[in-house]
């Protein structure tokens, strides 16, 4: 299993290229499977998740190619990939397949809307809380739908079609709203959703069926209404920027010092997070395509926050907030209120020297002074980098082990972290 060796101390400088969203990427991957026509999605970034998603929807009938440019400093990100779902000859997702990853359970929404059918195991995914799908279940049985769970499967039909309805979330939720944009899109009728996710990654997916022909308006905003098309085509997208790279990177120079500018980026897709990498002392400019980082000689000041949706702090960002804070002149204090279970990081920062305490959703870390490097083991992807994040700043040489969470999210880290003056390797055994 690979492994990743950070030797500490160095400040960053230099330029990242931010991938597009993984985030994003997923959703839009998966409206592929609404058309019989070719959905083209430009800036796809190199991860494992990604992969995955290739795979799950080859099983469903979809046939996908490489092109394009690439971009970037490398020529190692930004792939244009191709893919048509022209007749869909499996309507079943099955366990060994979703079970790698939360976000392959969303094929149920357009799966159901264009065949009428769909079986899809439970999901799996980063194992940061429980993690319930009943508001999948709810949605979907507001259109119409007939939801049943047998043997760890949910078994979805609508024989006559989904037909659109009013449907108001009991609670935020960004899957359930990409599957019921996806699914309502070729709904008859209209459809209302209240209480949407407002994530750009929302707003995202939703340009793109209206690029394929779907008619939805308010995405990005709380209410979203969608009028049914019996088809949607073809069409060309760009994957957004990650914003959830971008505010990593942005941590990992506030955390060693230096300055970076993050290309490909937009500041407006983080505008939370990076109001609080200023509050903690970081400089953060705008730059003409994406945004420039900068600490020089000043110290970390303690900094509260509270995860919540966009546009909140982000919960994808709390770990990598965290390992900053465990170098604050002060007593900070971070509030998880998305997962009940996203505080595994807080065992592994203290192998390096943190100080953290836990109560309840609370976690309370006491800055100090200097971290030391050690073993640490990855226990879910954004707690994997804050790992990275604090070994860039610890003395001495940190491990990383069970990197696979990394690769999950991260595309070619120790690249990009490297060619800014960090010393980080990968270790294959
Ligand atoms: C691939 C992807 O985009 N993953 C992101 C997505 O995950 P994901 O879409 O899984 O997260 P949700 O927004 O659905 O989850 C938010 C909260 O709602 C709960 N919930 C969700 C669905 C449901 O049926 N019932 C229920 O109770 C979840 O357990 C969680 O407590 O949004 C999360 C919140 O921003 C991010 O951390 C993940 O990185
Ligand atoms: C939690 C995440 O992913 P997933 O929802 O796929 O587990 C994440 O991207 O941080």
């Amino acid at each position: 299993m690979d492994r990743i060796r950070i030797r500490g101390g160095n400040t960053l400088a230099g330029t990242i290229h931010i991938s597009g969203a993984k985030n994003a990427a997923l959703p839009l991957m998966i409206a592929s499977l609404l058309t019989d026509d070719t959905l083209t999605l430009e800036n796809v970034p190199h991860l494992a998740d990604v992969e995955q998603l290739i795979r799950i929807l080859g099983n469903h009938g979809v046939d996908y190619s490489v092109s394009g440019k690439r971009v970037g400093q490398n020529g190692a990100s930004g792939r244009t990939i191709h893919f048509t779902a022209r007749t869909i000859v499996d309507t079943t997702a099955p366990y060994e397949l979703v079970s790698k990853m939360r976000a392959s359970f969303w094929v149920i929404g357009p799966l159901l809307a264009r065949c009428h059918e769909a079986r899809v195991s439970l999901p799996g995914g980063c194992a940061i809380g429980t993690r319930p799908v009943d508001l999948f279940i709810e949605g979907l049985t507001a259109l119409g739908a007939r939801m049943e769970i047998e043997n760890g499967y949910i078994v979805a039909k609508a024989p006559g079609g989904l037909v659109g309805n009013r449907y108001v979330f009991p609670k935020v939720s960004v899957g359930a709203t990409h599957v019921m944009m996806m699914a309502a899109s070729l709904a008859k009728g209209e459809t209302l959703i209240e209480n949407a996710a407002r994530e750009p990654e929302v707003a995202d997916l939703a340009a793109c069926l209206n690029a394929m022909g779907a008619r939805i308006e308010g995405a990005g905003t709380s209410t979203i209404r969608i009028e049914g098309v019996t088809s949607l085509s073809g069409a060309r997208h760009r994957v957004l920027p990650d914003r959830i790279e971008t505010g990593t990177y942005a941590m990992a120079v506030a955390m060693t010092g230096g300055d970076v500018t993050l290309e490909g980026t937009r500041p407006d897709l983080l505008e939370n997070a990076l109001g609080a990498l200023r509050e903690a002392g970081a400089e953060i400019l705008e730059a003409p395509n994406g945004l420039r980082v900068r600490r020089n000689g000043n110290g970390l000041q303690p900094v509260d926050v509270v995860t919540d949706p966009f546009p909140g702090f982000p919960t994808d960002l709390q770990a990598q907030f965290m390992a900053l804070m465990t170098r604050s002149s002060g007593v900070s204090h971070i509030t998880e209120t998305i997962f009940e279970n996203r505080f595994m990081h807080v065992q592994e920062l203290a192998r390096l020297g943190a100080r953290i305490s836990l109560a309840g959703q609370v976690a309370r870390i006491e800055g100090v002074p200097r971290l030391a490097g050690a073993q640490v083991m990855a226990t879910d992807l954004r707690a994997s980098v804050s790992l990275v994040i604090a070994g860039l700043a610890a003395e001495g040489d940190t491990f990383v082990n069970r990197v696979y969470h990394l690769d999950r999210g991260f595309e070619r880290l120790e690249e990009k972290l490297g060619n800014c003056g960090a010393e980080v390797e990968r270790l294959s055994s």
